[in-house]
């Protein structure tokens, strides 16, 4: 984009980083170049007697398990506790147009030619340019400087649509289930590849959590990572509830999910035969988890990221719960998860004339492409 300063710390009143940790914030450390300009919101997971330090010159605001109770009260049931998923709490009190979400073993990665990558700037690029979900471009992302759309690209489907989700990847360590990592142990992603891409419409992807951005305001709502963690059969798989979720919700709304660039440096912190207890029935169900969101058509009027999810949880229960009696708690989860989201980001009211100032975005995009 022209004029676009990837080096500062672009729009950093407009973007709130978000952090789960169970663990220690010493990782911000490396982080000062590029994260400290921002406002950081802390979600403390586990004891919440443990009092995590935060490292001097963040401007933070840090939440536990004491604080979500407080804050939600019963609604506070629907964050999940002892598993990351926790991190969808600073989703909900965060009043930014943009959330970028991080793990706490999570560094700053140098591109090939040994430049440190901010991996906010490019988040940034990615969601303030369009997404091409219609149509797929074979050079990737056309609005990259020095790129464009090739040959053969519809100019009725150039203009694209708004960018709802930027997912960014990892070096070192990549982000494999359990069994996978307990077969390659030693097995690093050493593969820098230098493209951002469009998920097509209709096609899920699996969201990893580590490395992620979104548009609150188009997308916030339905980015909730489910009911995980003590006390529930499945950990783990908050991210990729959530990833499901949203993007059926975007290609139904007209958003647009890209994923690719940035990078950044993961040296996990966690224990893959750990993770194989937590994420077990997952690698079961996502056998049915997947196809059901593959199959759903969400009706024409929900036209928010809301009212999706409203009706995503009640084809949650009605579709899930054969596989097993969690998902309709997962489903009820849901419906607390928006009205305690409602609740702390009620419409902004005009008072001159009543009318809300940060009306639901609607569906529509940049250019009302004819979905299918
Ligand atoms: O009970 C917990 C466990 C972890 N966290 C925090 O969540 C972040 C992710 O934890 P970790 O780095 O241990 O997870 P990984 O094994 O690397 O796998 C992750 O990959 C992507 C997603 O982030 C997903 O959550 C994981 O599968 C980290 O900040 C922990 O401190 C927690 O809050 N509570
Ligand atoms: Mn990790």
């Amino acid at each position: 984009m022209a004029g676009y300063n990837l080096e500062a710390a672009p729009l950093k009143d407009d973007v709130d980083i978000v952090i789960p940790t169970i663990r220690s914030l010493d990782f911000l450390e490396q982080w000062r170049p590029f994260l400290q300009h921002y406002h950081l919101i802390i979600v403390q997971d586990g004891d919440p007697s443990i009092n995590i330090r935060v490292p001097d010159g963040y401007d933070y605001e840090l939440y536990n398990r004491n604080d979500i109770n407080r804050i939600l009260g019963p609604r506070a049931s629907c964050i999940s506790y002892k598993d990351g998923g926790c991190r969808c709490f600073g989703f909900m009190v965060s009043k930014k147009k943009y959330i970028y979400t991080i793990d706490d073993d999570c560094f700053v990665a140098k591109d090939p030619s040994g430049k440190e990558i901010n991996v906010i700037a490019q988040h940034i690029k990615n969601l303030e340019t369009p997404s091409t979900p219609h149509y797929f471009n074979t050079l990737y992302d056309p609005f990259r400087d020095g790129t464009d759309f090739v040959r053969g690209y519809p100019f009725s489907l150039r203009e694209g649509v708004q960018t709802a989700i930027s997912h960014g990847l990892w070096l070192n360590i990549p982000d494999y289930d359990a069994p996978t990592q307990l077969v390659k142990p030693r097995e690093r992603n050493t593969r820098y590849v230098d493209a951002v891409m469009t998920i097509p419409k209709g096609v899920l992807y699996p969201m990893c959590g580590m490395n992620l951005a979104f548009n609150r305001e188009l997308i916030g709502p339905a980015m909730y990572f489910g009911l995980m963690g003590e006390g529930q059969p499945i950990s783990r798989y908050d991210d990729m509830w959530a990833g499901w979720a949203a993007k059926v919700v975007c290609d139904h709304l007209g958003f647009g999910v890209k994923t690719g660039l940035p990078y950044l440096w993961h040296s996990k912190a966690s224990n893959p035969f750990v993770n194989l207890k937590k994420e077990h029935k997952g690698l079961h169900w996502q056998e049915e988890m997947v196809p059901f969101f593959q199959n759903l058509r969400l009706s024409k009027e929900s036209d928010t990221a809301t009212k999706c999810y409203m009706e995503l949880s009640k084809m949650t229960k009605e579709n899930l719960t054969k596989v097993d009696p969690y998902f309709e708690n997962l489903a009820d989860a849901m419906v607390t998860w928006i009205e305690a989201w409602d609740e702390l980001n009620p419409p902004v009211k005009n008072e001159a004339c009543d009318e809300e100032l940060n009306p639901p975005v609607k569906k529509g995009t940049i250019k009302d492409v004819k979905a299918k």
